[in-house]
């Protein structure tokens, strides 16, 4: 079957175009910026010559800025000692050699976009003492501590869902509509992405339990009920069975504690036994969280001597993690710049345990980017069919739509929605709970 082209910059009305244009020399700019606010402080942290490598890196990211502008084509990485870049040299030599020129707003705009991260990362990385920084974190953690009354409302009602011990046989309809709640709080808190706003605060300031309800008419595509009565079903609260999902979160700060306050009802309630919880190995896409944003957003809980609501939950989710229900894993995959229908092939050690998992929720805009390729799909397109044979197991995702990819969707439904709201597939106020359910095969029963 011939595929529909990628999306790319090279169409100057879509929303690359404007991407690649607009936010992402934004975002570079943001870098410079940090470097030179903190410059002196480093210096006084490690030392004087790190003075010479904050340089190092602002000019790398004004040549960057210079190279997005005059649309340059894009090199080989140089960083030599990181464990990605032969896979990452390899993905950019492969197209150079069919005689591709790849550049920022001629190529595909996954790719392009997925290295400039990488390409930020590298400047980094050739310092001694700025490797471990990451350029975002002063955004990630203002996003954090701007919602904090929503916060406070989620998990003061969490806490009360969990101490609650509803016997799941006979209160099978309370636990479903709190399934819903935190399904939905977490879907929506995928609107605090940083990346769209090019680093602006994007907070969460209202009480989350009455925006769903609110919101309820802008999910697009919702299978949560399917996806209630497959983990419902399976009866993991009756059995001892183990049964695991994947959760592929997104971005750091709000969207990743409702995150964690949904991953922690699914385990609180027996809905599953396991989670393995995916988070980025570098800074990625501005807000997306790494393993020092999920420490930083645990310590910030416990540590709240004077809210005893926050340190209630964080108890109970370093419990999670130390008995083993909740395991916290970063993967090289999830920052290469492959769609998902590569898994199988660049990284089967993760497609396989993936592929044992019940279910897979992807969270965020680019996961479902990934999922269909980042292509041209018509809107009408079969979910199946875009996902070109990525199928290791059920999966959902639960994503605010923040580029112009979407399927599933009837075209009448499309004109209509579009007569509300021209900018829907863009502007993050329109989401989709999409589910894939993979067929039993005689090998799995
Ligand atoms: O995956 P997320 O955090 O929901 O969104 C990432 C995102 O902001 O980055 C891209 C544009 O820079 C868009 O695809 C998308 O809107
Ligand atoms: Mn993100």
């Amino acid at each position: 079957m011939a595929l529909p082209p990628p999306l790319s910059a090279k169409d100057e009305k879509s929303f690359a175009y404007e991407t690649i244009k607009d936010r992402l020399p934004l975002i570079v700019t943001r870098i410079v910026d940090f470097l030179a606010r903190h410059r002196t402080n480093f210096a006084k942290q490690y030392g004087e010559v790190t003075e010479n490598e904050c340089k190092s890196c602002i000019s790398a990211m004004d040549k960057l800025r210079y190279e997005i502008a005059r649309d340059k084509p894009i090199l080989l990485l140089n960083d030599n000692h990181t464990d990605d870049i032969h896979i990452w040299n390899e993905y950019l030599q492969k197209e150079m050699d069919q005689g591709k020129v790849i550049s920022w707003f001629q190529s595909n705009w996954l790719l392009v976009e997925c290295y400039m991260y990488r390409k930020i990362a590298e400047a980094f990385n050739l310092t001694a003492h700025l490797q471990h920084v990451d350029p975002f974190i002063e955004m990630k953690q203002h996003t954090f501590y701007s919602s904090v009354q929503a916060i406070d409302v989620v998990l003061a009602q969490l806490n009360i869902d969990i101490e609650q011990t509803t016997d799941p046989v006979n209160n099978k309809s309370t636990i479903e509509q709190q399934f819903y709640n935190y399904m939905e709080i977490s879907l929506w808190g995928n609107q605090c992405d940083l990346s769209l706003s090019g680093g602006a605060n994007r907070s969460q300031e209202h009480d989350p339990f009455h925006q769903i309800t609110e919101l309820k008419t802008h999910i697009l595509i919702n299978h949560e009920t399917s996806l209630f009565n497959y983990l419902y079903d399976q009866q993991a609260y009756l059995l001892n069975f183990d049964v695991c999902i994947d959760f592929v979160l997104d971005n750091a700060g709000f969207e990743l504690l409702t995150d964690l306050c949904f991953a922690d009802f699914l385990i609180s309630k027996r809905l599953c036994s396991r989670i393995t919880l995916h988070l980025k190995c570098f800074p990625w896409f501005v807000s997306d969280a790494t393993k020092t944003d999920f420490d930083w957003l645990l310590e910030q809980l416990s540590n709240s001597s004077s809210n005893s609501v926050w340190q209630i939950a964080s108890k109970r989710w370093q419990q999670h993690i130390q008995n083993g229900q909740w395991i916290i894993q970063t993967h090289r995959f999830f920052t290469l710049p492959y769609d998902y229908s590569y898994m199988q092939q660049i990284s089967s050690e993760l497609y396989c345990t993936m592929s044992q998992s019940k279910l897979i929720i992807f969270k965020g805009d680019l996961n479902y980017r990934k999922l269909v390729g980042d292509l041209r799909w018509p809107l009408n397109e079969r979910f199946e069919t875009a996902l070109r044979g990525f199928q290791p197991t059920s999966f959902v995702v639960l994503r605010t739509c923040k580029a112009d990819v979407q399927v599933d969707i009837d075209l009448k439904v499309g004109q209509e929605i579009t007569k509300i709201d021209p900018r829907w597939m863009v502007n993050g106020k329109w989401a989709v709970i999409q589910a894939f359910f993979k067929k039993q095969t005689e090998k799995d029963i």
